[in-house]
């Protein structure tokens, strides 16, 4: 016989977990089907421990930057304290036991293994039915996507999953892929004495950001002494003798450890979607304003394909949750969404980036400024690498989306992701007072430069 709930919620990510808690704090009835950790990605393999290894790296860094700014300092890296915080603080050794907890202290249903959607309304998990009379909440999130290179797959090559795990920076690395997670990882194991090569299929590092950021990233990293091969087309993986050996274009390359990362992808085969009407060999789930999928059916988080983030997933499960409950407010909006590459500077953007601005068919304006010519720059001296880019539709004269990059750049956007979303115009823009000597009054120059 099935049980019966209200809502059956497949997938605890972030954004899963908050929506199964605030369900059944409005008094349903919910089951929430989780095959590995409560809390998804984030907590355990992906935000949380990485930006633990950021942490550590940047007080590298610092400490590297005090001779010539503050006096003598000698730095030795040692990577057991961030494997320790990692394992101890942000993981409990991987054990879900207080988000298991804490979820089924709201009166939460935890059905451990793997969901797949069985039927309108139904879900099974190993011999277990579960019937939902309100419908299914999506939250399967994403993996991490391997590509077919010969010889890759019997090898012990790292995903995220694995680096977070790591019990001591290898002596050298080599990086497949140049996005968000190389880039970031790539950096911290270098300045942890790793010998780092990214290669990275495409022409820049951080393709999806504005090519001013690529560049200047590329120049870090060369200061950092990271290798960046671009346009690299891996042939063959072979792991012999403790050693990764990688072909490609007619030379060969070894190191201790290779991680892949080579973006991510959601499996809705074997979640079996076609069950609930929807296309299983889809990238993604296509989901309304309201975050419906199908009749009885709304998705969040990865798979819908709004942005990788997990504040895109609470985002969502806000606006999820409202429509199950029969309440009215906002629909989705994805016009500022803010992303942040925490690399060292690092990178901040929200909305669209000039390529992307004029694909629209927008009218464009530009503006930019160096991080070094404002008086905060300056004064930072070492390390202040970072700039800040405008996009404008110049016909409506709003702000459509913008870069700060540098040693503060996540928190600067701030400003620019309020301008973004409410669509300030750039006149109350340049009519504002900016703090000085701040990061963020690079803003008034990019804005002054806009003009022209
Ligand atoms: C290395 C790395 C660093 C990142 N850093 C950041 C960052 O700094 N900031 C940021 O905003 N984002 C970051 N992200 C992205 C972020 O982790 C994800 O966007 C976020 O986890 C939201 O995902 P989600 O809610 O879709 O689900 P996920 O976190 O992917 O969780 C989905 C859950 O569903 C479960 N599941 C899947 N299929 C089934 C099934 N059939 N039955 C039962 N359970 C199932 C999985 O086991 C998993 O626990 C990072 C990602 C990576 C890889
Ligand atoms: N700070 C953050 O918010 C943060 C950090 C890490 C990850 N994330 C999220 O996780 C997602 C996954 O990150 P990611 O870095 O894996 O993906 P990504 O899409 O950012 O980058 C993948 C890169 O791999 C390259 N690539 C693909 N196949 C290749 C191949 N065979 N050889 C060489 N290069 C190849 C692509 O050209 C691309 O540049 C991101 O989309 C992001 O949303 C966010």
């Amino acid at each position: 016989m099935a049980d019966e709930v209200d809502v059956v919620v497949i997938g605890l990510g972030p954004g899963g977990e908050d929506a199964a808690g605030r369900l059944a704090d409005a008094g349903l009835a919910v089951a929430a089907v989780e095959s590995r950790l409560v809390g998804g990605e984030c907590p355990y393999y992906a935000c949380v421990p990485t930006k633990m290894m950021v942490r550590a790296s940047d007080l590298l860094a610092d400490g590297r930057r005090v001779p010539g700014m503050a006096g003598d300092a000698t730095v030795r890296p040692d990577w057991s304290p961030v494997a320790a915080r990692i394992r101890d603080d942000a993981t409990d050794d991987w054990d879900d036991k207080v988000a298991a907890d804490r979820l089924t202290g709201k009166g939460v249903t935890l059905v451990r293994g793997r969901g797949r959607i069985t039927g309108s309304h139904e879900v099974t998990v190993g011999d277990r039915t579960l019937r939902a009379r309100r419908g299914i909440l999506i939250n399967i999130g994403s993996e991490p996507v391997v590509p077919p290179i010969d010889g890759l797959a019997g090898t012990p090559y790292w995903t995220n999953r694995e680096a977070v795990r790591a019990t001591a920076a290898p002596g050298s690395l080599i990086i497949v892929g140049g996005g968000f997670v190389g880039a970031e990882l790539a950096q911290v194991f270098a300045r942890f004495g790793s010998r780092v090569t990214i290669l990275e299929a495409g022409d820049r590092l951080l393709a999806r950001d504005e090519p001013e950021s690529s560049q200047m990233i590329a120049q870090v990293f060369e200061k950092d002494g990271i290798k960046v091969r671009t346009q690299a087309r891996v042939d063959a993986v072979r792991h012999e003798n403790d050693a990764f050996t990688l072909h490609l274009d007619g030379e060969h390359l070894t190191g201790d450890r290779l991680l892949v990362a080579t973006g991510r992808r959601s499996d809705l085969k074997s979640l079996g979607v076609a069950a609930a009407g929807l296309d299983e060999d889809a990238r993604g789930i296509e989901v309304d304003g309201r975050m419906r999928a199908a009749p009885g059916v709304w998705a969040i988080g990865d798979v819908t394909g709004k942005g990788q983030f997990t504040h895109v997933s609470m985002y969502q499960s806000a606006v999820a949750v409202r429509d199950i409950l029969g309440q009215d407010g906002p629909s989705a909006e994805y016009r500022a969404v803010p992303r942040v590459t925490f690399t060292d500077p690092e990178i901040g953007a929200v909305g669209l980036t000039e390529a992307q601005a004029r694909e629209a068919g927008l009218t464009v304006r530009t503006g930019f400024a160096p991080l070094s010519a404002a008086a905060r720059g300056w004064i930072h001296k070492v390390g202040n690498e970072g700039f800040v880019k405008l996009v404008e539709d110049g016909e409506r004269g709003v702000l459509v989306g913008a870069t700060t990059a540098g040693p503060t750049g996540g928190e600067v956007l701030g400003a620019l992701a309020v301008a973004v979303h409410a669509q300030v115009p750039t006149a109350t823009l340049r009519g504002m007072i900016y703090a000085y000597p701040t990061f963020h009054r690079a803003i008034e120059a990019a804005l002054a430069d806009l003009e022209g």
